[in-house]
């Protein structure tokens, strides 16, 4: 078979490529006719596809893809290729499509986009900030207009006013925080007409693993009532002064971190004498942890930076700072203290949905991605999502070379310099991707040691990402960075305006190297991706040591290799015990995930029958119905006095207020239950089965509870100068409301790592 035909057929264990691939001929035979067509009637052309429901019939589908096609020609100067329009087809069917760097992942969610809408979906693009969703709605709002279909983006800056002109479009791009924080107040609103976010139908999700599988379990926050709470600066000096080993213990993984005998004693003393057990000292315990977590398992420049006086985190995945991020509770402020910054705002949790969950409102789901195939499990596990491996469009020609492991991370580095400055002899630009600022830092240091000038990327200058990397495929260009995989520019070969271009081709184009091996293949490969971009010349390859955290804290043997004389071990053994190492860390991370999303079920199970009751309240009379039931004689009265409508409104208010208030503290409830019952699983419960035992009973009285207590506020309703005011009676909402997200706790995840490792250990000595 031709390699060419081979290429579109698809990849085993994804979706079969072939009922698209044989579309393609019919889909060039109507280009012709569509030439002669002019603008408005091929507009005319498209709006026509419009009648007729989803999946599209083969006709249709066929037309859709053609007229789709002339359209970005005309309207953007951009052909297609048949690669796009197999992207557009598999997106069309609600799957992930994976398609290379560079490849025009954003012309293919906008052909499948006006498809859906078309036939009468509302479609939402979801981006992964604002940045690209401005720009890529502008960018293919020509394209969309052509084909009659209206488009709007939000961004966190966008008024109320704003947001909902957006929404009102076909097509809606928007940041997935703004979507969710949008839902969560809609969530809260007493007047139907409050409301932005109109019914979910289609999500198209771009840079889909990352949203869908590592933000999966972000929960995006709204609190109310913000207030400050004090730093525990103290505190902070205390753990600081004690010693690793002797007065507490990190776990293995470095997890999780827990005070030795030695360390209670050093505390309690530093403490004027308190016992840190004691009944009346239960606070105190709880602040140890998270001024002794906050020191020693966030360490600065890897989790966070401070910058301009604020602690700002470190997206693992992306590297690049997490706008709108923090961490829960008290580790936040424990963090502040620590770096002794000025304490952030702080707020009730009025409610929160996690990224999941939000995407999982969308009937039809769909998105596109540079690296979705090592995800696909997860993918199919909890969105019920495929993957469509789409093949690029000129073949990939980048040379993907092995792994050189090294005893240690000297030797590694000696090796990695050596190699850095060989290539960088040819011309040849090189990018290194690093794990954490202060890697990339100290790698920076050392080249420049060596005389070889490089610029550094990281969370610290993100700012310059799209300078740095527009030039970083220049002529003799070393750009060290850590994982900002993202999208949002190419490096091209010869510089930004290509200038150079020949000659870096002719030198073999950009040179990747990987200073150790990412937690999961997948970032791994988008690291990969980097060079070879739309057939490229290109190279990649890896450099590990034994000492690399992936290695440390995953491998199951880390002793007993041989090695050259520059401390390097060849042996194959050894190189597949690094993939072993990732494929370890990387099945940790899918239990967690697993984990909090157990939890979260439960809850969403919960947030569906408060939420289902409040919008009878909210839209109907269910609310003053039940007072009515309940306060028959006081309802009587007041109706008498001002009205039926007035009482309505007031019951309606009243009701909603005690719903919403109960929620929260339902929340609240939750939250703390989750955190206390890891100190339960050392009794060997299952965590899972503890929380659950605890929160369905609470739960059961939930809307009876609020519903009296509507009843008892209603009471002592009076009337004033011929009105009802509900703030008399202590119904007042928040008189502001913030969003926020929260960044991965490290208890609940060391908690649920210690779940999933405990369970590996009995599964395996079942099999035994
Ligand atoms: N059919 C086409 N013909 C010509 N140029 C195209 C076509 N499709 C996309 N492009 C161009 O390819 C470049 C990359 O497109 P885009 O940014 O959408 O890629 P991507 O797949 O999202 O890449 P990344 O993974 O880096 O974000 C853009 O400059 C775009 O204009």
């Amino acid at each position: 078979m031709a390699e060419s035909v081979r290429r579109l057929l698809g990849k085993p264990g994804a979706v079969d490529l072939r009922p698209y691939t044989k579309l393609l001929s019919a889909i060039e035979a109507e280009e012709d006719g569509l030439r002669e067509l002019d603008d408005t009637e091929l507009t005319d052309r498209a709006i026509e596809l419009g009648t007729g429901d989803l999946p599209y019939g083969r006709d249709d589908l066929v037309s859709l893809c053609a007229v789709g096609r002339e359209a970005a020609r005309r309207a953007l100067d951009e052909r297609p290729f048949d690669v796009q329009l197999l992207g557009v087809m598999s997106l069309l069917d609600g799957h992930v499509a994976e398609m290379a760097t560079g490849e025009g992942k954003t012309l293919t969610g906008a052909l499948a986009a006006a498809g859906f809408a078309l036939r009468g979906r509302r479609v939402h693009v979801m981006s992964v900030n604002d940045y690209l969703a401005r720009r890529d709605a502008e960018w293919m709002k020509p394209l969309y207009g052509m084909l009659g279909v209206t488009v709007g983006w939000i961004t966190e800056d966008s008024t109320t006013e704003q947001r909902r002109a957006a929404y009102s479009c076909d097509v809606t791009y928007a940041p997935v925080s703004e979507l969710g924080f949008d839902v969560l107040r809609d969530r809260m609103v007493t007047d139907i007409a409050d409301r932005v976010v109109p019914e979910p139908h289609v999500a198209i999700i771009d840079e889909a693993d990352s949203v869908l599988v590592d933000e999966a379990r972000v929960p995006l926050v709204l609190a109310g009532a913000a207030e400050r709470v004090d730093a525990d600066v103290e505190m902070a000096d205390i753990v600081r002064a004690l010693k690793p080993r002797m007065h507490y213990e990190i776990d293995g993984e470095g997890r999780n971190v827990q005070l030795t005998d030695a360390g209670i004693d050093a505390v309690e003393k530093a403490l004027g004498g308190v016992d840190l057990y004691a009944e009346d000292e239960s606070s105190l315990l709880p602040q140890v942890n998270l001024a002794l977590h906050a020191h020693v398992l966030l360490q600065r420049d890897v989790h966070y930076v401070v910058r301009d006086g604020e602690v700002r985190i470190i997206n693992e995945s992306r590297g690049r700072i997490a706008l709108l991020q923090r961490w829960p509770d008290g580790l936040q402020a424990a963090v502040e203290a620590k770096e002794k910054v000025a304490v952030s705002e702080t707020g009730e949790v009025l409610d929160s949905i996690t990224v999941q969950s939000l995407i999982l409102r969308y009937p039809t789901r769909a998105g596109m991605t540079g690296t979705a195939m090592a995800v696909a499990e997860q993918l199919r596990e909890f969105y019920e999502l495929e993957v469509a491996v789409i093949p690029s469009n000129k073949p990939n020609v980048r040379e993907d070379h092995g792994t050189h492991l090294f005893a240690t991370r000297e030797e590694k580095e000696d090796a990695l310099i050596e190699e850095v400055e060989e290539v960088h002899a040819t011309g040849r630009p090189i990018l290194i991707g690093t794990q954490d600022v202060a890697e990339s830092e100290r790698l920076a240091e050392r080249l420049r040691k060596a005389g070889l000038e490089c610029v550094v990327l990281n969370a610290k200058n993100d700012a310059d990402e799209a300078a740095i990397i527009a030039e970083a495929g220049t002529h003799g260009a070393i750009t060290v960075s850590t994982q900002m995989a993202g999208r949002g520019t190419d490096i091209r070969l010869g510089g930004s305006d290509m200038a150079d271009r020949d000659r870096v081709v002719e030198a073999g184009g950009l040179y990747v190297m990987g200073y150790g091996r990412y937690p999961s293949s997948r970032l791994d490969g988008q690291l990969r991706g980097r060079a070879g971009r739309q057939g490229d010349p290109g190279d990649s390859v890896f450099f590990v040591s034994m000492d690399d955290d992936v290695v440390v804290n995953n491998a199951s043997e880390t002793s007993g290799y041989s090695t050259d004389d520059r401390g390097e071990i060849t042996d194959p053994a050894w190189l597949s015990m690094v993939d072993h190492a990732q494929r370890v860390a990387e099945g940790q991370l899918l239990e967690v995930h697993r984990n909090t999303w157990r939890y979260n079920q439960l809850i969403d199970v919960q947030r569906d029958v408060v939420l289902e009751h409040r919008e009878l309240v909210l839209t109907g009379d269910e609310g003053d119905r039940h007072i009515k039931k309940d306060r028959p004689e006081k309802h009587a009265e007041l109706v008498e006095e001002v009205g039926e409508e007035a009482v309505a409104d007031a019951a309606r208010l009243i009701t909603l207020y005690h719903l919403d208030r109960g929620w929260t503290d339902h929340n609240a409830f939750l939250s703390e239950l989750r955190e206390g019952i890891h100190l339960r699983f050392l009794g060997r419960r299952d965590p899972l089965d503890e929380f659950n035992r605890d929160a369905v009973p609470v739960f059961k009285g939930f809307l009876d509870d609020a519903r009296s207590r509507a009843a008892e506020s209603f009471e002592e309703l009076e009337v004033e100068d011929g009105a009802l005011d509900v703030s008399e009676v202590g119904v007042k909402r928040p008189s502001m409301t913030w969003t926020y997200m929260v960044h991965d706790h490290p208890f609940s995840s060391a908690l649920e790592a210690v779940a999933g490792r405990l369970k590996g250990l009995m599964g395996n000595k079942g099999n035994k």
